[in-house]
Order: C-alpha cells, then structure tokens, then sequence
C-alpha cells in the first residue's frame, strides 16, 4: 500500500436540502491515475472544488498531502495542479512567455522559470510551437500548454476537468500516452475527470463511479482486465441508456 495522498472522509456538501455530495469515502495513493466517472450532476465538480479548498464542506473532510483543505486552502493549492476543462491564456503572449508568466506568479525566479518554460514545452511535445502566439494555438495545442502550465508550479497532484473535450482522436491519444508517462516517470498522482469511458478506460489505474452525490463503486482496472471484463459492462450495469440508474 503506497502513500495516501488524497484521503476524503465522509465528504458531504449540501446546498439547502439538495445533497450535491453524500457522505464519500475515499483514499487516492501516490502516483495513481484515478478516474471521477459519473453522468452530469453527480457531484464530481463540487467534489474537486471541495478537494481545492474552493467549497466549503457542510460535514466531513479533505486531506490533500495530509494537509486538510478547508482550514488550509492555501498550502492544499500549492500541491494541486488544475486543469480546467477551458483554460485561459494571454493570446498574444507565445507559450513559453505564458509559462513564465505562470511562474513569475508562483514566486518562481526568472531564470529558473525560463529554464522550466522551455524544458516543459518539449515535455508536452510543443517544442516546435515556440514563436507561436497561444491565439493561434489549435484546442489540443491548448491543453497540452495548459498541462505545462499546471506542471510548472511542481506539484504533487494534478486534476484534470474533462481534458480532452474538443480535441480530435489522434490528439487524445497523445494526451493520455503523456499522463501516463508523466504519471509513471514523475510518480505525479492525477485525477481525470470525464465521461468518456474509453478514455478512462485507458488512462486510469482505478476508477470512482459517482452518481446523486454517491461513490457507487470502485472499480480497479487491471483486475477488470485480468477477467476480461470492460468499464462500459460495469458502467451499463449501473445506469440504463441516457444515464438512468438501475434499482
Ligand atoms: N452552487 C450550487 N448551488 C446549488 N446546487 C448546485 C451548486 N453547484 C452544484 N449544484 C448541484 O449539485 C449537483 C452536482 O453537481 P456537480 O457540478 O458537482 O456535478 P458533476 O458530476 O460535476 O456534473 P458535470 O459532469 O455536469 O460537470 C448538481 O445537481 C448541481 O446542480
């Protein structure tokens, strides 16, 4: 058993009387890709957003590297990278200026940024796209930055939001061979959020399928291999077509 690093304790969120989170227990360990699968509204986002320390748990906790994130949301954000589902650059600044940006920002000295800035543009393959105005950046261009971006502030634990939305099949491909390689050659822990099963499927070593708030089942995926079995056979299992749970 590695080190636990993300540990949710009876995590429940409430907004009135709706449970948008309910009462989730969860340990992540170092170095695994984990995957949040679960149809819309089934609580991922308030789940990330309360593992950031953005939303305030109504019961239960969030320890990120031991550290809880409500009382200290802002040493939690030093150890978590998020990835957003769109991320937002300055267009008409290049990538690397961009990174340096980011650094700058981290309090990261100028020299080091740019020795990082251009060491992490080969890493997610845009070493070609140097002189390029991040405007001009096609979507998947984009996210690879943003992967940088997030990875330029060294960080134990990225969280990626629907990551590969909008890119074309080629360029998923590329994104989740460079996950797994940042995962296995950094031992970076990351959580991949998504509803595509087949993504999940090849990125994640486990997977949490969430619906209405709850932790329905954790599904490891080389044990699913091993009995030949796919994540869409667990998956159906659990929801009818168009996301209906089955009694
Ligand atoms: N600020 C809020 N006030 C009230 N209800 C909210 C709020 N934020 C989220 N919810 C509700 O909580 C539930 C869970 O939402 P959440 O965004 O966590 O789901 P999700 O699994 O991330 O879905 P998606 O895949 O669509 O992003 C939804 O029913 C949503 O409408």
């Amino acid at each position: 058993m590695g080190e636990q690093v993300i540990v949710l304790t009876d995590l429940t969120k409430q907004y009135g009387n709706f449970t948008a989170v309910d009462h989730i227990r969860l340990n992540i360990r170092k170095g695994e890709i984990f995957g949040l699968l679960g149809p819309n509204g089934a609580g991922k986002s308030t789940t990330i957003l309360m593992m950031l320390g953005l939303t305030e748990p109504t019961s239960g906790t969030v320890e990120i590297c031991g550290i809880n994130s409500t009382t200290h949301p802002i040493e939690v954000k030093r150890k978590i990278g998020y990835l957003p589902e769109d991320v937002g650059f300055y267009d008409d600044m290049t990538g690397p200026e961009n990174l340096i940006y980011t650094a700058r920002l981290n309090g990261i000295a100028d020299k080091e940024a740019k020795t990082k800035a251009m060491e992490l543009m080969k890493r997610v393959g845009l070493e070609d796209q140097l002189a390029k105005k991040t405007g001009k950046y096609s979507r998947g261009m984009r996210q690879r930055l943003g992967l940088a971006d997030v990875l330029i502030k060294n960080p134990e634990i990225i969280i990626l939001d629907e990551p590969t939305s909008g890119i074309d099949p080629a360029g998923v491909q590329e994104f989740i061979e460079l996950i797994r390689w940042l995962s296995k050659e950094e031992g970076l822990t990351v959580l991949f959020s998504s509803h595509h099963l087949d993504q999940v499927q090849k990125v994640c070593d486990r997977v949490g399928l969430f619906s209405n708030g709850q932790l329905l089942a954790l599904i490891d995926m080389a044990e699913l291999k091993d009995k030949k079995q796919e994540l869409s056979d667990i998956y159906n299992h659990y929801f009818e077509e168009g996301g209906e749970r089955h009694e």
